[in-house]
């Protein structure tokens, strides 16, 4: 068993067009294994922005015999760069049932689908004056536990919410799995409260890794995504950490973009006029 791996979690910028979703997330899997990723990840809807008016319609079946628009690309991504993907989720839609699903799927370097999650723990809260958000108005629960055999050993995959039920980490962990893998959209009020927290706890009950990956925030989106995505160690210690929030804090605390003297910048200002 391969004993390093590298991975790379994409904080994808979603928005309302699919096709446009689905070309981001592949120029990015290219770009993850080019620096040299065996593993990527995409964040949860990453197809779709996240919101209960939009499960239904940007809805596929996932059928590998009849593979929708999102299935086909997520296996070219895997096979052309030649990675394992952990595909973050889409809604699924089982036809037959008329029920919506959220749901992850993972794929291996030739291309094919080698596990699939149900979201098992509906994200449904209500914290007044915050975020009221129910998926449970749309969406089913998953019945299933969800692990898969990759070279550097078995791993446990969980969506968002489930990060916040330890039963199934403690699980993956019993059966053997070196990491849990969450693809996730934490919201900028349970976020910065218990996203990193909840990522280190997995980690530190069942001593091993932890991947969170959260969408790029989007202040112009109706939901919006904490971010934040993060790699947790056996530890418990963050090893990586998407944290774009820096950039607005250090733009904020030394101006310079306010305070450049664009008058000044040309050839002919370059002259000291009293010389
Ligand atoms: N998409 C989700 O499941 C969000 C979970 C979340 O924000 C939480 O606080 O839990």
């Amino acid at each position: 068993m391969s004993r390093t791996l590298k991975i790379a979690l994409i904080q994808l910028a979603v928005g309302a067009k699919k096709a446009v979703n689905l070309a981001r997330a592949h120029g990015k899997v290219m770009d993850a294994a080019r620096a040299g990723a065996s593993l990527v990840v995409l964040p949860e809807c990453f197809n779709s922005p996240y919101g209960t008016q939009f499960f239904k319609e940007y809805s596929e079946v996932i059928d590998s015999a009849n593979p929708g628009e999102s299935m086909k690309a997520l296996s070219n991504m895997a096979k052309e760069a030649n990675v394992f993907l952990v595909g973050g989720s889409i809604p699924e839609k089982v036809s037959d049932a008329d029920k919506l699903y959220n749901t992850c799927t993972v794929w291996n370097q030739n291309g094919e689908m080698i596990a699939k999650h149900r979201k098992v723990h509906l994200f449904d809260i209500d914290i007044p004056g915050k975020i009221r958000f129910q998926e449970s108005e749309v969406l089913s629960p998953g019945n299933e536990l969800t692990q898969f055999e990759t070279p550097w050993g078995k791993i446990g995959v969980g969506i968002c919410y489930d990060i916040r039920f330890p039963e199934m980490a403690s699980i993956a962990a019993q059966s053997g799995c070196k990491a849990m893998i969450y693809p996730g959209a934490f919201n900028m009020t349970t976020g910065p409260l218990h996203w990193e927290l909840l990522a280190r706890a997995r980690a530190v009950d069942n001593q091993m890794f932890v991947a969170a990956c959260s969408p790029a925030r989007d202040m112009s989106a109706s939901y919006h995504a904490w971010g934040h995505s993060s790699v947790v160690d056996p530890f418990a210690r963050v090893i990586a950490k998407a944290d774009y929030g820096v950039i607005e804090d250090v733009r904020s605390s030394i101006p310079i973009s306010s305070q450049r003297r664009s008058d000044l910048y040309t050839s002919a200002s370059l002259i000291n006029k009293s010389n």
